[in-house]
């Protein structure tokens, strides 16, 4: 495993008109590139990830997992406005010599693909074997493949969507008044908005999980009136994890490049946007995904010229994808290993 980070001096321009003076991606590899340069896996990380895949998806990346090291070179880059290595909310202005904070320009998807583009000719990898990401992941594995038809050969998308629905958007509008309600966000300094953060982790919290989720894992045991209800309690606790390691500005910024996602804006429509992949493509649901609908990675697999589709059942809801590896693995493993186009890959079917 390496962690490094790659300084691009250049000029990067933003779809929406502003610019950033040269950027630094931080991007983590495993494994090496093979004589034919036919094994790279290039993956597209989520809202609060970062670029150390093993970390964050064990069970599916790792030593003993299907992408491993052995097998594969892999890479995977934080994005741009994430706190983890790639310039962000928290980089110096060189216009001031101090933090942008919210100077910081606003980006979209496409932009944080132009960040991987910048970064694969720097490696000199001109062939993607597999690129896959789920949710905001997805979201740019699905641009990256739109924009560069030619590069990616196998396409794995995971609970994400086309453009991001008006439900989604909903979603992270109230985490973001939850953010400016906290007035310290506007004070300038590197934990601002941190109360804000914690409120807006914990609504967040409700579009990845589920009803069921929450009644199987935080139902009270007893009949007391408990003095803090286990459910409270976990919201607490998950909002003060996030602002432990996160911080409001980034979490601000890639909620509304999440938002402006629309693989179809300046290409006559998402359809026809769809039908320039050339990928072998595998789009997997989540059946109790209430943030990203099952219908969104059928619309996908119904647009998306040579692609597959599976449905998860997971008892997480958005959160799956992160968490259900055994079954990931399985059905990638198996759409890897046959020609598997337009056809619905179950599960219980795979031996
Ligand atoms: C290893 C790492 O640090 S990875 C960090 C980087 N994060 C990422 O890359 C983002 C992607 N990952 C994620 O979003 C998450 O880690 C997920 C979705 C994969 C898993 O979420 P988790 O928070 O681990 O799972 P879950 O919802 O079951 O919550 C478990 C945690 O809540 C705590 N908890 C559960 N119920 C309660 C409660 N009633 N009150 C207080 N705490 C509670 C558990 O003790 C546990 O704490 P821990 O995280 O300190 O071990
Ligand atoms: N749980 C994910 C966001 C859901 O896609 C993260 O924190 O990155």
């Amino acid at each position: 495993m390496s962690t490094q980070t790659f300084t691009y001096t250049g000029k990067f321009e933003l779809e929406a008109g502003r610019s950033l003076q040269g950027i630094e991606i931080g991007y983590t590899t495993y494994g090496t590139l093979n004589k034919n340069r036919d094994n790279v896996v290039w993956v597209c990380h989520a809202l609060t990830a970062n670029s150390d895949v093993f970390e964050w998806w064990k069970g599916l990346f790792g030593h003993q997992d299907h992408f491993n090291p052995d097998d594969y070179f892999i890479i995977c880059a934080n994005v741009l406005g994430s706190p983890y290595g790639t310039t962000s909310p928290l980089s110096n202005n060189p216009a001031t010599g101090q933090p942008y904070f919210l100077a910081f320009p606003e980006f979209t998807i496409r932009d944080i693909v132009k960040g991987h583009q910048l970064l694969a000719n720097h490696l000199g990898i001109d062939h993607i074997e597999i690129l896959l990401g789920g949710s905001l992941g997805g979201q740019q594995a699905l641009e990256w493949s739109i924009l560069e038809p030619e590069r990616i050969k196998n396409l794995i998308l995971i609970a994400t969507n086309a453009s991001h629905s008006p439900w989604g958007i909903a979603f992270n509008e109230s985490q973001r008044l939850a953010i400016s309600a906290d007035r310290t966000f506007f004070a300038g300094s590197a934990d601002g908005g941190s109360k804000g953060l914690k409120a807006a982790r914990s609504i967040a919290l409700l579009s990845y999980r589920n009803y069921k989720t929450y009644g199987i894992t935080q139902q009270e045991d007893g009949d007391d009136i408990p003095g803090t209800f286990k459910a409270a309690s976990y919201q607490n606790y998950q909002g003060e994890k996030l602002v432990n390691r996160f911080n409001a500005y980034s979490y601000w910024y890639l909620s509304k490049a999440m938002d402006s996602h629309n693989v179809g804006r300046g290409r006559h429509g998402v359809d026809k946007a769809l039908s320039l992949i050339k990928a072998r493509t595998l789009v997997i649901g989540i059946k109790s995904d209430v943030l990203f609908p099952v219908e969104e990675q059928q619309y996908l697999f119904r647009h998306i010229p040579k692609s597959a589709f599976a449905e998860l059942d997971s008892f997480y809801g958005h959160d799956g994808f992160l968490i259900e590896t055994e079954d990931l693995t399985k059905v990638i493993t198996s759409f890897l290993k046959t020609d598997v186009k337009g056809k619905i890959i179950e599960l219980q079917k795979i031996a």
